[in-house]
């Protein structure tokens, strides 16, 4: 049986104003899989990925040729709200951004915001269990989040993410800015959301695609300085047997 579709690009060009930033990506992303996408810097990964959940919208002269879909539905059509496509696809960045309020409220306001109005203590509770931060934190949830480790303070958004009740995450480079072990735990944590939600990371390692992803993207620049996708599969094809030269020459490190 084949995967199903949640996200689906269809000759999607992504600008700054005049600028290409990102050149007619075809690309479609299977529910409760990971994928990574990689490539050099500029190559328009986090281009890509901030449109999928329209964060674009939020820069003006942003504009995008192609469509995006997400279960079939154009997310960039004229009735849509993209506040309303956030709630499906939440997102977590690059460096750690708790609100400057207690670790209960960091889940409790994004949630009530966005209308919930069953048991927050509980969702406050399965969210931190979901992001693995539960026994860290339990007896002090009235506490300060800027109180929270770097590690801490990044599974404290992916909790709050994931209290909105997404059915996809995107992260851009989530843990880039994180220790070793702080990196592990984000890791391990991406392994275990995947069984309920679906997940699109931009990583700069390598390493960290292949240890966490079931697909891989990869991205370059052409002559124009536009991103494109270059090769898109499973990551141990795309890493141990990929298509193309171009691949071939950047997992090896040759590239450039
Ligand atoms: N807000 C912006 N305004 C204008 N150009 C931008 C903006 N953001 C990104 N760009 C340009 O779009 C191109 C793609 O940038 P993007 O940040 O998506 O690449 P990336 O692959 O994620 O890079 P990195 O790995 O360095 O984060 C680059 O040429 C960049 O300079």
């Amino acid at each position: 049986m084949s995967a199903n579709i949640e996200i689906s690009l269809k000759k999607t060009s992504i600008f700054y104003d005049q600028f290409k930033a990102v050149e007619s990506v075809d690309l479609d992303i299977a529910s409760q899989e990971v994928t990574a996408f990689i490539g050099p810097s500029g190559c328009g990964k986090s281009t890509v990925l901030r449109s999928l959940n329209r964060m674009n919208d939020l820069i003006p002269g942003t504009r995008i040729e192609g469509e995006i879909t997400f279960r079939g539905m154009n997310i960039y059509a004229d009735q849509v709200d993209p506040v309303e496509v956030r709630r499906h696809i939440g997102m977590v960045f690059q460096k750690p951004n708790p609100f400057p309020k207690s670790i209960y409220e960091n889940i409790a306001w994004g949630a009530r915001i966005n209308g919930y109005h069953g048991d927050m203590d509980e969702l406050v509770e399965t969210s931190l269990q979901q992001a693995a931060l539960w026994g860290e934190v339990k007896d002090k949830l009235k506490q300060s989040a800027l109180r929270l480790s770097g590690g801490q303070q990044q599974r404290l958004c992916i909790a709050r993410a994931i209290a909105i009740k997404p059915q996809i995450i995107l992260m851009d480079e989530p843990a880039s800015a994180l220790d070793p072990i702080s990196t592990q735990k984000i890791e391990d944590l991406i392994s275990e959301l995947k069984q309920n939600y679906t997940i699109i990371i931009v990583t700069h390692n390598m390493q960290q695609a292949a240890r966490v992803s079931d697909k891989t993207a990869f991205f370059l620049v052409n002559d124009n300085r536009s991103g494109y996708l270059v090769e898109f599969g499973p990551t141990d094809e795309l890493f141990f047997n990929p298509k193309k030269k171009e691949t071939e020459d950047y997992i090896s490190g040759r590239f450039g």
